[in-house]
């Protein structure tokens, strides 16, 4: 099994494209180039700087075995993606891409290593205790994801996850922002709230997908497989909405890729 993760922003030379393999059981892959529908997104972002202080999401030697398996299914991963940088993760079919997105959302613990956010100086130096990923923090939008619309319109998928009790006014206020936010950062400003979410076209239910993740204003957004089962102009959409959103965050993508 192997995983490769790829970023133009991977520590310490952040102009230079790097390029990390991750090592897997006795397996490892080197000199792999990304997939080419990716490739506009990586090569935009080698031309980020970093800022006088910055962020970074740190996975320190992160290994996974399921409860109840004998067998690990990721093997001692480290890597650094600067916030608000795009990073893709790509390789085999069953290598452990959706794995290790989910260890990332909190929705498993990693066996052993540590994964956090890590506050750097400008001259390098770490500046703060490292922090947890908390789910508020992280949003994760699953393959197919317009498989899981449950709710009758747009606005209420957007809002599905809202406390359901009266809020006061600062709260409300805080939700509209971020509601508006969500639907202008995800582009659905052009149709109706009102809109079936099962009606839209493939590109827009991804777009969707994106909205009911950007509603809680992650600071990390992990997307497994964005583009499977989209055509090519549906692609060409997506692909250009994630290059507008890195500039507000980071985007880690899990992709079949073969080198
Ligand atoms: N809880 C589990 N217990 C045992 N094996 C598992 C478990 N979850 C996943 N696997 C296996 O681990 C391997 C990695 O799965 P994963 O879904 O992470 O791969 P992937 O790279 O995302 O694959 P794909 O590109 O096909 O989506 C697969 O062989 C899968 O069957």
């Amino acid at each position: 099994m192997e995983v490769i993760v790829s970023s133009f922003n991977l520590l310490p030379s952040p102009s230079k494209f790097l390029q990390t393999t991750i090592h897997m059981g006795s397996l490892s892959v080197s000199g792999t180039n990304p997939p080419p529908r990716f490739h506009g997104l990586l090569r935009k972002s080698s031309a980020l700087r970093f800022s006088a202080r910055h962020s970074c999401l740190e996975v320190r030697r992160v290994s996974y075995r399921p409860p109840g398996t004998q067998q690990n299914l990721l093997n001692d991963i480290s890597f650094t993606l600067q916030e608000k940088s795009f990073g893709l993760i790509f390789g085999r079919s069953g290598s452990g891409k959706t794995t290790l997105l989910q260890l990332l959302a909190g929705l498993a613990k990693p066996t052993s290593g540590s994964i956090y956010f890590q506050s750097h100086r400008s001259d390098g130096n770490v500046n703060s205790l490292p922090e947890s990923l908390s789910s508020e923090r992280v949003g994760i939008v699953f393959q197919f994801p317009e498989r899981y619309f449950l709710a009758d319109t747009v606005l209420e998928e957007v809002t599905f996850g809202w406390p359901r009790q009266k809020a006061d006014f600062a709260m409300r206020q805080q939700l509209a922002l971020n509601l508006q936010y969500a639907i202008n950062s995800a582009g659905l400003n052009t149709i109706s709230l009102d809109e079936d979410p099962h009606s839209l076209s493939g590109g827009y239910k991804r777009r969707l997908a994106l909205a009911i993740q950007l509603v809680q204003k992650p600071d990390l957004l992990l997307l497994d497989e964005p583009l499977a089962g989209l055509d090519w102009k549906a692609r060409a959409d997506v692909v250009k909405l994630l290059k507008h959103l890195k500039k507000e965050l980071t985007l880690l993508v899990g992709t079949i890729g073969f080198g």
